[in-house]
């Protein structure tokens, strides 16, 4: 028997059309800093977070429309300290969905260890050094973060006030001689736009807090650029556009042999 389609609604018509536009500006960015090429195998981190499964999400679907030809894998670290984990069974079935294969691996971070590094720090570290390490046993040419603007923004802000340095995250990155290349697809998102995504897909998120969490400065610095900000949507896009046009003439550029403190 025939199926008989229901008329979409017009919320349905606005999701999709939201959908849409979401997928072609993360073109935009795979075609802007030529990301993906054709014969490409992508690693996608997923924490579990609604920018990485979108991203995931994205990915696979650019990937089945055959916009290009190229393979994705997920992998999701699992620190063994910690108290909670990502709900599996929801990612499997997602990625089973989806057609991508989902690879689990567990992991030991010892935060008993005296460090000068915050907890937070090093957890990050271990995990980003395990994907590195992953992406040659799985044959993976690329790794791809769910990392948006406003992430890059807030450590454009965090690196100037506290480490005195004019640098953020980079839409494509040519790591280990070239042997990895990271990549960040959704650099032309905003956190609102991913976190609408996420409501339009239901996506199962994870709600608990690591207790080694140091987000602090993070949300200060976005306090700030919210204040900076304020109704006027240009900031934030000029604040990004800007590290496009860095004109180092006009930069009171301190002479090496004479560091301010
Ligand atoms: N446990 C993990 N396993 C695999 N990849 C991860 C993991 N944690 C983070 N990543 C990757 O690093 C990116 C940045 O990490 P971060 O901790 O800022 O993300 P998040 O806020 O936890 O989650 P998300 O960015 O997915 O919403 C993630 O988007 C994801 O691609």
């Amino acid at each position: 028997m025939e199926s008989v389609k229901r008329p979409k609604t017009e919320e349905e018509k606005r999701d999709i059309f939201f959908q849409r536009k979401v997928a072609k500006r993360m073109g935009k960015a795979i075609s802007d800093f030529e990301l993906i090429e054709d014969g490409d195998r992508i690693m996608v981190g997923v924490s579990g977070g609604k920018d990485s499964l979108a991203l995931l999400e994205l990915l696979a679907l650019r990937r089945k429309f055959k916009k290009q030809n190229f393979e994705v894998v997920a992998v999701h670290i699992n620190v063994l300290e910690l108290p909670y984990q990502v709900d599996r069974d929801f990612l499997d079935e997602f990625c089973r969905k989806l057609d991508v294969p989902m690879i689990y691996r567990d992991i030991n971070v010892d935060f008993e260890r005296p460090s000068k590094k915050p907890a937070c720090f090093r957890c990050s570290w271990h995990r980003r050094t395990t994907l590195f390490k992953m992406t040659d046993e799985l044959k993976c040419n690329k790794l791809a973060l769910g990392h948006h603007m406003d992430d890059a923004l807030e450590t454009l802000l965090m690196n100037m006030m506290y480490q005195g340095a004019v640098c953020s995250m980079p839409a494509k990155l040519s790591m280990f001689q070239g042997n990895i290349i990271l990549i960040r697809p959704l650099i032309y998102l905003r956190n609102e736009e991913m976190r609408e995504y996420s409501r339009i897909s239901n996506f199962v998120l994870e709600k608990e807090l690591c207790p080694h969490e140091d987000v602090t400065k993070r949300k200060e610095t976005n306090k700030l650029i919210d204040r900076l900000a304020g109704d006027d949507e240009r900031i934030r896009t000029n604040l990004f556009r800007s590290m496009s046009n860095v004109q180092t003439e006009y930069l009171p550029i301190i002479p090496k042999k004479d560091k301010l403190q």
